[in-house]
């Protein structure tokens, strides 16, 4: 008789966090590991509010102080997740071995660098889920190693360029825009809070790479085709891909980095193209002051929340305007869907260099001045939706994709191969395995939008 190796996850509380972690989490629930999943109580209420609590999953919340689930990102906020976590996270360690199901190791999400410490305090092994591409963690690694002096130079010259190992040419404007000086970020973005960010990123790389006498193991939400050279172009991570970790979201929406200008030339651009679409604008007094509101509502449709992946599945969606998130970004992939990047800040600016140069699935969007004016975004619109090659590309991808996810694909044999590094698992467990929500976000096709023939658009950048 075996027993499964008992896995502990916690990820920083928000959407584009915990929705990775969690479909990390139930991947792993699926081929028989036992997994706790600790989370602020904020979120757990909100799991259960949309009924996303997960059968065999054992959830354990914590108090971080915000429990009315009014979340700022600030300094004070990470100190107090960090002080009542690894409070929180000691007392699971330790409660489970006093109940015979020891922890075999702990994983943590970016933003909660402090879970390492805390793992090794208690003799554990602890991995990082990096929910950003492996080519992004190549650049803070090398930024952090030797680089960053280069980096910080760049002063956005069109001119500027570096190569760093594993990697293609990076312009200024590729890399994620935390390594530039302070000067350079895109005006779009409330940047006060970067520099404790830029911190969190540099005491990842120095967690990883500054204790560990072993390569530490980072599961990436990429897959191995998607990535292969920038996966193993740090000699001193172990990285392995366990990706796409495709879940439908769950938590509601967040603030808007996009100034009401910004908006403006959207909208021009959107009846200036004259295609159906829908765009989500979670704030609906950022709609309310959109100048030309009402010839946009005559054409298309504006919401302040939607299901993307359910959209994305839409088989009349002929493109998807995107901040290049990295779950957006592997969302489009999935689904095979050309993109228009409209990257705003930190990793969606590299983002936007893969997808355009890389995998050629999208177009980019040139600002100037820090601002992408109308006619621009109508360009890119129009590249898009007549971009044969484009949409090519996009179900090369797609079908990629699903290849690396499903029964001995080869994201699937990394996370099985991690996880029976940890424990024997009983190969029963094994056979029964799927891959539940992303296999359902692949397969949706029939979703109801009934206003929409083809091509229609979707434009979320929130
Ligand atoms: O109306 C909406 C809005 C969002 N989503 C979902 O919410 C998630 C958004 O995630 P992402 O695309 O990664 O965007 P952000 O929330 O902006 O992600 C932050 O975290 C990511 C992971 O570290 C980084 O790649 C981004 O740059 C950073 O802004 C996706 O799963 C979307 O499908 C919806 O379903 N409907």
């Amino acid at each position: 008789m075996t027993t499964s190796p008992h896995i502990l996850v916690i990820s920083f509380p928000g959407q584009s966090h915990i929705n990775p972690a969690l479909q990390f989490a139930k991947n792993l629930v699926k081929i028989g590991v036992d997994v706790t999943f600790v989370t602020p109580l904020f979120v757990h209420r909100r799991m259960k509010n949309a009924s996303r609590v997960v059968q065999g999953l054992n959830i354990v919340s914590f108090s971080d102080g915000s429990d009315d689930g009014l979340l700022l990102i600030t300094e004070h906020y990470f100190s107090e997740l960090r002080r009542t976590g690894s409070e929180a996270l000691k007392q699971i360690i330790r409660t489970s071995s006093l109940e015979g199901r020891p922890i075999s190791c702990v994983v943590y999400s970016l933003l909660v660098e402090w879970v390492a410490e805390v793992a090794r305090g208690e003799q554990l092994p602890s991995a990082e889920l990096w929910d950003q591409p492996a080519t992004v963690l190549d650049i803070y690694y090398h930024h952090f190693n030797g680089y960053g002096e280069d980096m910080r130079n760049c002063n956005n010259d069109p001119s500027w360029s570096i190569k760093l190992p594993g990697l293609p040419l990076l312009h200024a404007g590729d890399l994620p825009s935390l390594v530039n000086d302070e000067d350079n970020k895109p005006s779009l973005v409330h940047d006060e809070n970067n520099k404790f960010i830029v911190k969190t990123f540099e005491d990842l790389i120095d967690v990883l790479v500054g204790h560990e006498k072993t390569k530490p193991i980072v599961l990436v939400n990429t897959f191995d085709s998607l990535e292969f050279e920038a996966l193993r172009a740090v000699e001193k991570l172990n990285m392995r891909a366990i990706g796409p970790l495709v879940p439908s979201a769950f938590l509601e929406g967040k603030d808007p980095y996009l100034a009401e200008a910004q908006m403006e030339e959207i909208g021009r651009g959107l009846l200036k193209c004259g295609m159906p679409f829908l765009w989500v604008i979670n704030k609906q007094q950022d709609k309310e002051k959109l100048s030309c509101m009402k010839e946009l509502e005559e054409k298309g449709m504006i919401v302040t929340w939607c299901n993307q992946l359910e959209v994305l599945a839409h088989p009349s969606l002929g493109c998807f305007l995107t901040h290049c998130g990295w779950n957006s970004t592997l969302e489009s992939l999935v689904s095979g869907v050309p993109v228009v990047a409209y990257p705003v800040w930190t990793d969606q600016t590299t983002n936007a260099k893969l997808i355009q140069d890389i995998w050629e699935t999208g177009v980019r969007v040139k600002s100037k001045n820090g601002v992408v004016d109308g006619d621009e975004v109508h360009r890119c619109l129009e590249l898009v939706m007549r971009g044969a090659e484009l949409r090519r590309n996009a179900k090369k991808w797609s079908d990629l994709a699903k290849e690396a996810i499903r029964e001995s694909g080869s994201s699937d044999k990394n996370l099985k191969a991690f996880v029976a590094e940890l424990g024997s698992v009983t190969e029963k467990s094994f056979v029964n395995h799927v891959v539940d929500a992303l296999k359902c976000a692949l397969d949706a096709k029939h979703v109801t939008l009934s206003k929409f023939l083809y091509p229609f658009l979707l434009l979320n950048i929130s």
